[in-house]
């Protein structure tokens, strides 16, 4: 049997680092929150924090090696062999500790990159974890293109935090830190003063500077999120724009933020201009300065060429990682803003939350106890209006109840319930006796079946979208599931027929097409509970009827909630529930309701006459 295209749940062996807490809220509080995850190799961490020591010891031999060139060649000028065995010694070392620096820095690197990919790995794996563990109100509200952005960011982020950190502000403290000591131990103690005068104003002025800039630079990723989630709203819109001729409406409401970004774009280029012209003015004061005190130092005999030579190169050398402060500085803020950002959202609440210590549903493996309750139901989506009030219905295990009633009186409502997408307000839902709130969620809605009002596919096959219902499914499964929703002729007949692309949220199959799939995907997954939201009603009546029958039949010993606007597709049902305004108003079989002459009665005359 071959499988069908979605492998069955593995588990994947990523060690998420734990997140607790409130929102992080300095840039030491983001750091702190991003530590665990890279602590994880810790052995890595250190290891390549120690191949960076090594690189910069070596780097800093350089000059030192350079000056006792330069002497040798200055100061012995009458000795012959020594010129010619002291420079080939010096020439050797100076080769190895440039190959030493490179080749620390290609073993750090090497050593990290591990650790780096692998933070990256856990934190985006749990953020997508949590962002599935989001209630359906989190959902409705996003922006999805704008929240995908920040994501997407976020991630980016912890790659450029990680290597601007590492790779290049540790190092230069490091490389600041042994030439600050060799100067002030080997020479005058002037040529560290300016060296740390030049810093600290450098870096000051760095600082501040990048500080005031990172407002336009913030405005620059908010106009990009918008402009992002307008252009996948208005993509997933694309019928509705092109009914409404609204093109150039939707081309100027998208502008609106490129402008807006355009703006805060050229103004964070010229502010970085100011920031590079005063960067330099900096550096090359220090450097004129230090030169200067040098050149007394030859002229006074304190110190020799070979010192001189040092001493600049040692200036050269801590002058080009310095000339990055700013765009590091820069890189490392937007990086933090950006990491929070994504922190942020996985620190939001998860407003359906399994309780501590929840354990799974105990059902029956036939599901004969999964006897579903709503015990004095009371809901609101908004405290300010409520949708149902002190709903109370049953239904045994193995038996059908139907909901009929008015558009919006609340039907759909019930079912978002069971699944659990939001908790009630007041009264319970029981499955198998058992309160959903105080289960797993999972374990409950592992044991329902929902075929919804509006079905959205995933753009993958056709056979992807049916084995959806259980993943691991086989072919034969999944056509045996696609028989039974009378869909596999239909299937069987498309030139790629179960592989099939169904396009984006499943647009390329009618409404009716769409449905059967969606009973098909349910069918395979064949929990004890079933709810049927009008799962018929894009379908034509020839097909209605031969669903129907089929429904009925998988029906038969399951739990089933049915919601139908057409009273014909009920009639059989064990209890009929007339809901009207959040309240059942009427309660019976077929025929009771029938008898009653009330609002299930009139809707059934005007239906079989429309009929
Ligand atoms: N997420 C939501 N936030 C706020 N109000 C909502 C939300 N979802 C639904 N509602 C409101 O709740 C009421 C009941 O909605 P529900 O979908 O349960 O109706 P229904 O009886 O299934 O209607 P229909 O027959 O048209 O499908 C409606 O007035 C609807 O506007």
């Amino acid at each position: 049997m071959r499988p069908s295209g979605i492998p069955a749940h593995a588990p994947l062996a990523v060690t998420a680092a734990p997140v607790s807490g409130t929102p992080p809220k300095s840039d030491w509080e983001t750091l702190r929150r991003l530590f665990p995850y890279l602590w994880i190799y810790k052995w890595r961490v250190i290891a390549a924090l120690a191949f960076m020591v090594g690189a910069k010891m070596a780097n800093v031999g350089v000059p030192l090696l350079l000056k006792n060139l330069v002497d040798a060649m200055t100061l012995q000028p009458g000795d012959p062999a020594a010129l010619l065995v002291v420079p080939a010694a010096l020439l050797l070392g100076y080769g190895a500790l440039r190959l030493s620096t490179s080749l620390f820095t290609e073993l750090r690197e090497l050593v990290f990159a591990k650790a780096t990919e692998g933070a990256a790995r856990s934190i985006s794996l749990e953020v997508f974890r949590h962002l599935h563990a989001m209630s359906l109100r989190f959902h409705l509200e996003r922006q999805t293109g704008g929240m995908t952005r920040d994501i997407e960011r976020g991630t980016r982020g912890v790659h450029s935090l990680i290597s601007y950190s590492l790779y290049s502000i540790i190092p230069t403290l490091i490389e600041v830190t042994l030439v600050l000591t060799l100067l002030a131990v080997k020479f005058d103690v002037w040529f560290a003063w300016i060296t740390i005068v030049a810093l600290v104003v450098y870096i000051g002025f760095t600082i501040t500077v990048t500080e005031w800039r990172t407002q336009f630079r913030k405005k620059m990723n908010e106009m990009d999120s918008t402009a992002h989630s307008r252009a996948i709203d208005s993509l997933l819109n694309y019928e509705t724009v092109k009914y409404f001729n609204n093109e150039e409406f939707e081309a100027q409401r998208y502008d609106e933020n490129l402008e807006r970004y355009r703006r805060a774009a050229v103004k964070s280029q010229t502010t970085l201009s100011l920031l590079n012209t005063g960067q330099q003015l900096i550096i090359a004061s220090a450097l004129v300065t230090m030169l200067w005190r040098a050149t007394q130092g030859v002229v006074d005999g304190r110190m020799t060429l070979g010192d001189l030579v040092m001493v600049n190169a040692f200036m050269i050398q801590l002058y080009i990682p310095l000339n990055f402060l700013g765009v590091i500085y820069r890189e490392i803020k937007q990086s933090l803003t950006d990491l929070e950002k994504m922190f942020t959202l996985m620190e939001r609440e998860r407003e359906i939350a399994d309780v501590p210590g929840a354990q799974p549903l105990q059902l029956a493996a036939d599901g004969a106890d999964a006897t579903v309750r709503f015990e004095d139901v009371t809901f609101a989506y908004d405290p300010a209006r409520t949708i149902l009030h002190g709903i109370s219905f049953e239904i045994p295990a193995g038996k059908t109840v139907a909901v009929v009633g008015p558009s919006g009186s609340g039907k759909s409502t019930l079912a978002r319930l069971l699944f659990r997408f939001y908790d009630v307000q007041q009264g319970r839902i029981t499955v198998a006796g058992q309160d959903i709130k105080q289960v797993t969620q999972s374990s409950v809605r592992s044991s329902l079946g929902i075929v919804p009002q509006d079905t959205v596919l995933f753009n993958d096959t056709v056979e992807y979208n049916i084995a959806y219902g259980r993943p691991g499914a086989t072919r034969t499964e999944v056509e045996a599931a696609a028989k039974a929703a009378h869909i596999h002729a239909f299937i069987a007949a498309a030139p790629k027929a179960y592989d099939t692309m169904v396009g984006e949220r499943g647009l390329k199959l009618s409404g009716g097409e769409k449905q059967r799939v969606a009973i098909a995907r349910t069918l395979l997954k064949n929990p004890p509970v079933m709810i049927f939201d009008e799962a018929t009603s894009a379908l034509d009546s020839a097909n209605e009827r031969a669903i129907q029958a089929e429904l009925q039949s998988v029906a038969q010993n399951k739990t089933t909630l049915v919601i139908a606007h057409r009273l014909s597709t009920v009639v059989d049902a064990h209890e009929i529930l007339v809901m009207d305004a959040g309240r059942i108003i009427e309660r019976g079989n077929h025929a009771q309701l029938l008898a009653a002459n009330g609002r299930y009665a009139s809707m059934w005359a005007l239906q079989q006459s429309a009929e």
